[in-house]
């Protein structure tokens, strides 16, 4: 290929760049062409002039080590590893003049494109780290030199290799898009995320001052450096933050999202896939959500998915984000969308610890800092706990609007055509999935806010009211409950959630703590009156209590984990609850049957004041 090219090139007089040459051929090749003056010039990367097809076989390039380590999926690229012979060729051409420059184009990858067989694994090295280490390796050994500059046969000046790496670092991440966002190390607390600095001088080294992070990339870096003989002074660099929790505990991981503290009650959430819903869902309000699945943010951030406005949690804990995702509809990678929202986040920690904590010691509010550990857990102690506040005034809509695929101030005065059945949402923190089903199943939707008072609610004349979910203690809510009281029984009502506690409240039923909640895409819950078991999408943290439920109320789902109350009917009156999340988004679907056993009910009942 590359004979061809030169021979196109001195045919037409036209230029030839010959990127990512790796063989002995190719580059005698080269190297003759130039002679012979034709236009061509030639690139090679960082490991083409170091590692050999041996370390394909493991043991860090040791061939007879061949074992565990065999065939390190890190060393899969494209063009090869190849032959010492190779090798060497590279480097001589890189040192005569007849390669141009170091380029690389930087292959970080996902963890599980390379932890797989090599056959599965992606091509390429992650050399956002390693391409200088890689090259510093000769340079060390004394077979290249980096500064030297000499002259070469034909008069013109040579630069050492290192003069001739060519690396783009860009897009970093975060906030730094641009070469001009980019600041020196000593300017990471004033803004900039991450700063990959690379240069034979950088002090810091790999364990210096700044914590150097490890590219999401399969382990490659590591693996590949150690044992070998490269002191790598490449280092990129992210800000530590640290999770403090209630019971001492301290988490260090590294600062993706907003750079800011960030407090709350920390919850888990064991959803494989959803992120977007449930960051902008409004009852994790008041909460740091941290997700047990280990990989998030690959599938990136598109609008069509949110739940509500904005985002709605208060931090996001993560074994590891994706900064790199992949979907047709992405506009923005999880880290730029904590960002526009100033939403800290904190990855790298082990997620699967933090549950097991979680699950022994409860729920515990937690605190995302930079800030020293002492510290930040002497500032625990003075932050609001999250069963003290009423976070349902923060999130309530301040107006009515009506739901047609989106949002439309206000709410039309008119009663809706015939047949059409005007469903009222009380708004203490309603997910747009709710709005979408109503719609979608042929009702006017109009959400009010959750303070709403009964008799205004009725003088809309609705046909039926749906109670949403909502962030916090439902014990806080008293006037909400007392006015609920009001409501029920003039007007069919379906809960769910804060809905369904709520409702229970206003009926003289009880609710009470769970240890740590139930949060995730897969629970179990049977429905009693048709005796069918769905798997259900659910995030509470507190429940009904079964006991001492008042006349009338009975228990219409339970929890299979736990056998916690999931849902209630009422014998006399038009009204069921759910306490979990029948909409979905995310989770399983399968739950909208609710929707229709409410629609039923509205259409059973007698209309409320007002003939359809
Ligand atoms: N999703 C919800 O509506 C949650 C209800 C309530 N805040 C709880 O945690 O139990």
């Amino acid at each position: 290929m590359v004979a061809r090219d030169i021979a196109l090139a001195e045919l037409t007089g036209g230029r030839l760049h010959v990127a990512h040459l790796s063989s002995a051929g190719s580059v005698s090749m080269v190297r003759q062409a130039k002679d012979r003056g034709i236009r061509v010039t030639a690139e090679v990367c960082p490991h083409h002039v170091w590692l050999t097809d041996e370390w394909a076989l493991g043991g860090k390039g040791d061939a007879n080590a061949t074992g565990a380590m065999a065939y390190d999926t890190t060393t899969k690229v494209y063009p090869p590893l190849r032959s010492h012979e190779d090798v060497a060729a590279c480097l001589a051409g890189l040192v005569d003049g007849t390669i141009d420059c170091v380029a690389t184009d930087h292959a970080p990858h996902e963890r599980a494109s390379k932890e797989c067989t090599y056959n599965d694994a992606a091509f390429g090295i992650s050399v956002l780290e390693t391409a200088l280490g890689t090259l510093m390796a000769p340079v060390h050994r004394g077979s290249i030199d980096f500064d030297h500059h000499d002259r070469a046969a034909d008069g013109g000046a040579r630069t050492g290799a290192g003069r001739r790496i060519c690396t783009v670092c860009f897009p970093v991440a975060g906030n730094a898009r641009r070469p001009g966002d980019l600041r020196p190390a000593g300017a990471l607390d004033g803004g900039c995320e991450r700063v990959c600095v690379h240069g034979p001088q950088h002090p810091a080294g790999r364990r210096g001052t700044a914590r150097a992070r490890r590219r999401d990339d399969g382990g490659g870096p590591d693996r590949i450096r150690g044992g070998n003989p490269v002191e790598p002074r490449s280092t990129c660099m992210t800000r530590p933050v640290h999770l403090a929790l209630e019971d001492g505990s301290v988490f260090t991981g590294e600062s993706f999202g907003a750079q800011r503290d960030g407090w709350g009650e920390v919850v888990f959430n064991t959803t494989m896939t959803g992120y977007q819903e449930v960051l902008t869902d409004p009852s994790y309000a008041g909460q740091m959500v941290a997700f047990t699945y280990p990989l998030v943010g690959n599938y990136g951030i598109n609008r069509r998915d949110f739940e509500s406005r904005r985002i709605q949690v208060s931090g996001l804990i993560v074994r590891q984000h994706c900064d790199l995702p992949s979907h047709a509809s992405s506009d923005m990678t999880l880290d730029a969308f904590l960002w526009e929202y100033n939403i800290p986040g904190i990855s790298g920690i082990d997620t699967r610890a933090l549950t097991r904590r979680l699950r022994t010691r409860g729920v515990m509010t937690g605190l995302i800092t930079a800030d020293e550990p002492d510290n930040a857990l002497r500032r625990l102690a003075e932050i609001p706990r999250y069963d003290d506040l009423d976070l349902v005034s923060t999130v309530t809509t301040p107006g009515v609007y009506s739901w047609d695929n989106g949002e439309h101030e206000g709410y039309p005065t008119t009663p809706p055509p015939a047949g059409v059945r005007r469903i009222l949402v009380t708004d203490a923190g309603v997910k747009y999935n709710i709005l979408r089903l109503l719609q979608s199943r042929g009702c006017e939707v109009i959400t009010v806010p959750a303070y709403t008072p009964a008799e205004d609610m009725l003088a809309m004349q609705p046909n039926g009211v749906l109670l949403s979910p909502g962030p916090g203690d439902p014990v806080l809510l008293g006037d909400i409950v007392s006015n609920l009281g009001k409501l029920i029984g003039q007007v069919p009502i379906m809960g769910i959630c804060l809905g369904h506690q709520l409702a229970a409240r206003a009926l003289g039923a009880e609710t009470y703590k769970l240890k740590f909640g139930h949060r995730g895409g897969n629970h179990p819950v049977k429905d009693l009156i048709s005796e069918q078991v769905h798997i259900t999408a659910q995030n509470h943290g507190y429940a009904v209590s079964a006991d001492n439920l008042p006349a009338g109320l009975e228990v219409s789902h339970i929890n299979l984990n736990d056998y916690t109350v999931e849902g209630l009917r009422h014998r006399d009156l038009p009204l069921f609850t759910i306490q979990y999340h029948s909409e979905a988004s995310p989770g399983p679907r399968d739950n909208e049957y609710l929707f229709d056993r409410f629609l039923a009910m509205v259409d059973d009942a007698k209309p409320a004041g007002r003939v359809v």
